[in-house]
């Protein structure tokens, strides 16, 4: 025998009573259901004695609806024979409860006892079609009104069972009765036969006391959910079900807002090693949740996360606390004394304050006592006033091996900490079965969030793109994480998702993801783009693990790092302008992403994807000495110098290397060397000199005229007309069988560019393509130096490296 028990949600309508028939008539073994009301049933009962109590009338107009509801579902179920039956009881259940809520506005009063009376009629009218229902589709089924075996005290609205004399009558009825019993859940009755009702989550617990009394296999609870979520499932889209919890675990899980039972209504059944299910109506096939006392062999340290939104922080504090015995015990006995229910304690241990959580609405009231209490102290000075916060909220991982496993609490740390999430006091039960953060409510999401991802690394990661720019690089990056999107998932559990792109023009944000294969036309539709909309958006969806990427080449862009840092955002970039603008900015750009605990990366910025500046660093790191970098930085010189001939026009090359992606957005950025001139200022700083883009002695490729052209057009014409100097240069350098290279070093504190004709011995004779090169000479590599060479400059190999940094981001997301 089981029992099995259905709540409101499924039995709402006749379409959800029809599933919930289904499941009945797949049951292969014997069983007794109990039945909420219909959803939303007991409520309206309330409201409309509410109304009543007021001397109001307008209950009359729910009471049509309450009826209504009744009827149609009864008509929805049933055939004609067995509706007019039904219906005629429903009729008279109307008519009497007709008479009690006149009764209430007679009298303006609606007393515990007469509440009771009332609400008894939503499991009465459920109970008894349902059961009508099921013995028309063939099922022997009985309407078993509780009221007539489970007895209790008189403490209407949450009375006590009399479990002797309820398990007796109990047994003594399901002996006599062979048929399904259709039992009323939440009701009850007081021995001398007035009607009572078992408090909340009532239909659980007259599941439990009947599986307990009639010692069954088993209990399962139905609901609209898969059982116990790791978390809530809106705020959580990854939360999935916990197979096994234990009693306690469930008991932490429901007093931090997991709804899904109230855990002390199942106690008898627990007592009596009875299992309990919990499963949905709506996907029966589900496994559910076990509640259960076994030991999960999964002993996962966290089971669960979960939270309270809104609740607010009081603080009680003053040099008079200090050692001072009786004042928490004042302090508590004063909100006990008006009822006001305490979600969480912290005291500090210098014992100079208390803080505690309760609900918003209890402030007023709580602020009051509490300071007429302490009136004395507080005149004195020895203690504050109270201290208020209000829009929190209280997040708490849960899970009984937490207590055995070292870590957690770091864990959690570093994952709040690392997305910016404020910690604004902490609670830990000395059973170690939770612990509890009081954090801002608008940080509740990302935080539940990213402690989901924390705790449940089996799961996948999810990582959030903003990009600005999406032009040659910025669409190649798109296209590469759109190819490699699936790929990442399946093998390392990374979804990244590009959840905000813009351009000059206009901004698109979509928190699930932007649709990759058709970004181009969503993004035109979008809305018109500025950085300040852009950032305020980015800040204010406020997701976790999120990554900036800025591949424009404006400095409006660069100059909001520092805000976008500041709010614990990782970025990575192909931008130069930040790391080589001043000196002081960059500096306080790298400190601030250590401050934050977040990534400002920047490899693309010298020799795109090429690993420059990461060896760089690892040199650095491991305690070697920067002595000389010598390098070839720009792949579009590169690129310009390796095709140019005598027989070419230079003006028609530069062109080319242009339309091939090689240049900067602007080519004069190339031409003129102010490219190269950021990458050797990038370079000497991540040596460690703290030098200045003015500082890089430049030796002009260009003719004055060239460089001084206002437009990119006045700049084309003007290399037209130096058409013949180049071929000058060219020609010299090929008859002495040489190359041309723009040559960048950083030597003893100085940085120099200077355009160079190199013989065939040289390192940087023997380049081609867009090839960089970048000779490092160090205490360690000093006979012969490091060398990293390849192609500088391109679409595919700079988003590359994009790619890869965004990937090395999210390994330091815990
Ligand atoms: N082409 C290459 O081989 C390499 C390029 N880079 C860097 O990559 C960056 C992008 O280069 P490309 O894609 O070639 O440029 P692009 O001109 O093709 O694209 C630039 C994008 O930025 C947007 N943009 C420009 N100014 C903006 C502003 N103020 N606000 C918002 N959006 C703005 C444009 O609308 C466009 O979507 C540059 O910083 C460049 O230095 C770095 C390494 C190699
Ligand atoms: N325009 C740049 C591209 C890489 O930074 C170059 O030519 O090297
Ligand atoms: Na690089």
């Amino acid at each position: 025998m089981k029992v099995l028990k259905f709540g409101g949600s499924s039995v709402k309508d006749a379409d959800r009573i029809k599933l919930v028939i289904d499941i009945l008539k797949n049951q292969k073994e014997k069983y007794t259901v109990v039945f909420s009301a219909l959803g939303g049933v007991t409520d309206m009962l309330i409201s409309m004695s509410e109304s009543a109590a007021e001397g109001n009338s307008d209950y009359l107009k729910d009471f049509a609806t309450f009826k209504e509801r009744h009827i149609e579902v009864a008509k929805a179920l049933l055939n004609k024979t067995i509706q007019k039956k039904v219906i005629k009881g429903l009729e008279g259940n109307f008519l009497e409860l007709q008479n009690i809520l006149e009764g209430i506005k007679l009298l303006l009063e609606a007393t515990p006892r007469t509440m009771d009376y009332v609400l008894s009629f939503g499991e009465r009218n459920s109970a008894y079609i349902i059961a009508n229902a099921l013995t028309q589709r063939g099922v022997e089924a009985d309407y078993l009104d509780a009221r007539k075996i489970i007895k209790t005290d008189k403490n209407f609205g949450s009375a006590a069972v009399k479990f002797k004399e309820t398990n007796k009558s109990i047994k003594e009825h399901y002996d006599k009765n062979d048929n399904v019993q259709v039992v009323t859940g939440f009701i009850a009755s007081h021995t001398g036969g007035l009607t009572t009702t078992l408090g909340r989550g009532g239909s659980d617990y007259t599941a439990a006391i009947l599986g307990a009394a009639l010692k069954t296999k088993c209990i399962e609870i139905w609901t609209d959910v898969d059982g116990i979520l790791t978390a809530d499932p809106r705020k959580v889209p990854e939360a999935f079900t916990i197979p096994i919890v234990t009693y306690e675990e469930a008991m932490e899980m429901s007093h931090f807002g997991a709804k899904v039972i109230y855990p002390p209504t199942i106690q008898p059944a627990l007592k009596a090693k009875i299992p309990v299910y919990i499963k949905n109506t709506f996907n029966p096939s589900h496994d559910g949740s076990l509640i259960s006392n076994k030991k999960d062999k999964n002993n996962k340290p966290v089971k669960g996360i979960s939270s309270i939104s809104n609740i607010a922080l009081l603080s009680l504090q003053g040099t008079g606390m200090f050692g001072v015995p009786g004042t928490a015990g004042r302090l508590f006995s004063s909100l006990a004394r008006e009822s006001i229910n305490i979600i969480l304690i912290t005291q500090g241990s210098s014992e100079h304050s208390i803080s505690f959580a309760i609900q918003p609405k209890e402030v007023k009231k709580a602020v009051n006592v509490i300071e007429k209490e302490f009136e004395h102290e507080i005149r004195s000075g020895s203690v504050d006033k109270v201290k208020r916060e209000e829009d929190l909220s209280v997040i708490a991982i849960i899970g009984e091996h937490m207590r055995e496993t070292p870590g957690i609490a770091g864990r959690l740390f570093k994952s709040l900490g690392q997305n910016g999430i404020n910690v604004i006091a902490i609670a830990q039960g000395s059973s170690e079965l939770n612990i509890s953060v009081v954090i801002k409510m608008n940080d509740e999401k990302k935080a539940l969030n990213a402690l989901h991802e924390s705790f449940f690394l089996s799961e996948t990661k999810s990582l959030h793109i903003f990009m600005v720019g999406v032009g040659l690089i910025g669409s190649t990056l798109l296209d590469q994480i759109n190819k490699q999107r699936q790929i990442l998932i399946d093998d390392r559990a990374l979804d990244i998702k590009v959840v905000g792109i813009a351009n000059s023009r206009t901004f698109l944000i979509n928190e699930n993801g932007i649709d990759l294969d058709k970004w181009k036309s969503d993004l035109k539709k979008g809305e018109q783009f500025s950085m300040d909309d852009f950032s305020k958006a980015m800040v204010n969806l406020n997701l976790r693990n999120s990554v900036f990427i800025d591949n424009t080449a404006s400095s409006i862009i660069a100059d909001k790092y520092e805000f976008i840092l500041n709010n614990s955002i990782s970025i990575s970039t192909p931008n130069k302008i930040a790391a080589s603008s001043s000196f002081k900015y960059y500096e306080k750009l790298k400190e601030l992403a250590k401050r934050r605990g977040v990534s400002f990366k920047y490899e693309t910025n010298v020799g795109a994807g090429l690993p420059v500046l990461n060896t760089l660093k690892d040199l650095i790191n491991s305690g070697d000495k920067i002595n000389k970098i010598e390098g070839v930085l720009s792949g579009s010189l590169s690129y310009i110098f390796n095709s140019f001939t005598a027989k070419d026009k230079f003006s028609a090359i530069v062109k080319k290397a242009q339309e091939l992606g090689y240049t900067e957005p602007d080519p004069r950025e190339d031409l003129n060397g102010g490219d190269i001139k950021r990458k050797i200022t990038i370079l000497a700083r991540e040596s460690g000199a703290s030098l200045e883009m003015k500082d890089v002695k430049v030796d002009y490729l260009l003719p004055k005229s060239c460089r001084d052209a206002k437009t990119v057009e006045d700049f084309y014409s003007e290399l037209e007309k130096k058409n013949d100097y180049f071929r000058d240069l060219i020609t010299k350098s090929e008859e002495a069988d040489q190359k041309l290279r723009m040559i960048a070093r950083y030597e003893k504190g100085k940085t120099t560019i200077k355009l160079e004709s190199v013989d065939s011995d040289h390192p940087f004779y023997g380049l081609k393509g867009t090839d960089n090169m970048i000779i490092f000479t160090t205490e360690r590599y000093k006979e012969l130096p490091l060398v990293v060479r390849g192609p500088g400059a391109g679409a595919d190999v700079t988003a590359a490296g994009i790619f890869a940094e965004i990937i090395g981001i999210s390994n330091s997301f815990s």
